[in-house]
């Protein structure tokens, strides 16, 4: 018999996710090497919102300015910080501790594939029936000069003091979430990004309203910049970029993440990766049969989310458990960018829609007069609907305070059946804990 009979590695989102479920009826082993619980509540999606509270109600205050309210609400960073920590601070130890109530085994250390059924922990051979890897991703470092001065997303998470000039490398979401957090809170933003089309996913014309809302606060986006060097002097910096120098007292890289693969051992037991992550057929079993991936180490298509590696730990606990054959499939997936506004969307993606103009219409719609957006005086509400041949609405983009309620509205509405994946995180994305 073996030792186990999952063990599961990493305890984020994806791997908790897949404990739990299995703790009813198996022995479960859940291993992580750094934080339990993970990137998203951790150093990530949680702590992130939490910052993002006292921004956004600075916003909502001052769009009412002249409506009824008067007085701008002022940030105070040291406080904003202490009221994250608060948070995340419980974390770790809370995460592990319910491990433990549900009767699962958590054992910090990183292990070792030896084959496909044993894995070296803590300096011991461990057998087991299935291994989960559910790893997630770090942050990819700058192959430039100078690599080394710049920070991450992490260290931004917690600043004990906001610097004057803060630099963000990298024109996706995490740079746009943080520069906006960083200038709203009272920084002298810079946000580089190297090619002219940021956020790429999302539609063009909103990311424009996006980049024309930043800039109206004083964010400098420069598009068509590729940082080269990064020079240190006292404790101050400046980017060399392809568009002159940036001075910085400190700079953010965010150019992407990659997937936590090494010393896992796993191109000896023959699981094969790319750079994107482990590769997994649609059962998310890896090359090797009972070795499963789950969550951001995946190479796939989906996004990187925490919604989507709950639902993929969810469907590998089921699989293990026997109680699905099926191939995975997912829901519609909202993606939803926390910036001065929300920028979500869901469904058939404007991109695709606009490819395929014998398929799809695309209609914009500036919403500012209708009565929801007109009652907090959003100035520059709109949205874009894509309708399929048959004039049913598909897919939704929109850029306004209250995009993250629209968009898990049309979750519900583009998802008949089956179990919902909403927005993270939103008040829908809690609907699972009434159950
Ligand atoms: C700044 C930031 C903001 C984000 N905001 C959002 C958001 O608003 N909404 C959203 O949906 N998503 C957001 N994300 C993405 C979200 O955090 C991830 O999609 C989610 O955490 C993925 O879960 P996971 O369990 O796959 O990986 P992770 O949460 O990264 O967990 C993996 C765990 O495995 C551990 N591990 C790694 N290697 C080993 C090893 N060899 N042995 C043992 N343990 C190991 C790691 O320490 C980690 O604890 C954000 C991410 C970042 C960085
Ligand atoms: N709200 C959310 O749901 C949320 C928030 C934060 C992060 N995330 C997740 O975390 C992932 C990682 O976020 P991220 O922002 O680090 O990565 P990303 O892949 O979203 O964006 C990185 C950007 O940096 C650009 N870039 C790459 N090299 C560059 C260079 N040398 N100079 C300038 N720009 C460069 C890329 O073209 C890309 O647009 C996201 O893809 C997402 O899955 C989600």
């Amino acid at each position: 018999m073996s030792d186990y009979q999952t063990i599961v590695i990493g305890a984020g989102p994806a791997g908790t996710a897949v404990a739990y479920p299995l703790a009813a009826k198996q022995r479960v082993l859940v291993i992580e090497r750094d934080l339990f619980g993970g990137t998203c509540p951790n150093r990530g999606c949680d702590p992130k919102k939490m910052l993002y509270s006292a921004i956004e109600t600075k916003l909502l205050a001052n769009h009412m300015q002249g409506f009824g309210l008067s007085g701008e609400p002022q940030i105070n960073w040291p406080d904003l910080m202490a009221f994250k920590r608060a948070y995340t601070s419980q974390i770790p130890v809370g995460t592990q501790r319910g491990l433990t109530s549900a009767g699962i085994t958590t054992i910090h250390d990183a292990p070792t594939f030896i084959d496909a059924h044993t894995l070296q922990i803590a300096g011991e051979k461990v057998t087991t029936d299935n291994i989960v890897i559910a790893t997630g991703q770090t942050p990819r470092a700058l192959d430039i000069s100078g690599h080394q001065w710049a920070k991450t997303s992490t260290d931004f998470l917690d600043l004990d003091q906001l610097p004057n000039r803060i630099t963000f490398i990298g024109g996706g979401y995490i740079s746009f979430e943080l520069a906006n957090i960083a200038a709203v809170a009272g920084a002298k933003v810079t946000l580089i990004h190297h090619n002219d089309r940021p956020l790429k996913a999302f539609p063009q014309d909103l990311v424009d309203a996006l980049i024309n809302q930043m800039t109206a606060i004083g964010i400098d986006v420069k598009l068509e910049t590729t940082p080269t060097e990064i020079q240190q002097s006292s404790g101050h910096f400046t980017v060399q970029t392809s568009n002159g120098a940036i001075e910085s007292d400190l700079v953010i890289n965010a150019t992407g993440r990659i997937p936590n693969l090494a010393g896992l051992n796993l191109s000896d037991i023959g699981v094969l990766t790319d750079e994107h992550g482990i590769q997994v057929n649609d059962h998310l079993k890896t090359t090797v049969e009972n070795v499963y991936a789950i969550g951001d180490v995946v190479s796939r298509r989906e996004p990187k989310l925490t919604p989507v590696a709950g639902f993929e730990g969810a469907y590998v606990a089921q699989s293990i458990l026997g109680s699905t054959t099926a191939p995975i499939h997912y829901p519609v997936i909202p993606t939803i960018v926390f910036g001065t506004e929300k920028l979500a969307q869901v469904g058939v993606s404007v991109n695709t829609a606009l490819a395929q103009p014998d398929v799809y219409t695309v209609e914009h719609l500036d919403v500012t007069h209708w009565y929801t957006y007109n009652r907090i005086k959003d100035p520059t509400a709109q949205a874009l609907v894509v309708k399929d041949a048959a004039h049913n609405v598909v897919g939704i983009a929109s850029l306004s305070s209250v995009a993250d309620e629209l968009i898990n509205t049309f979750v519900d509405q583009l998802t008949p059946t089956g179990s919902p994946i909403y927005a993270y995180p939103t008040p829908a994305s809690d609907l699972s804990y009434f159950a």
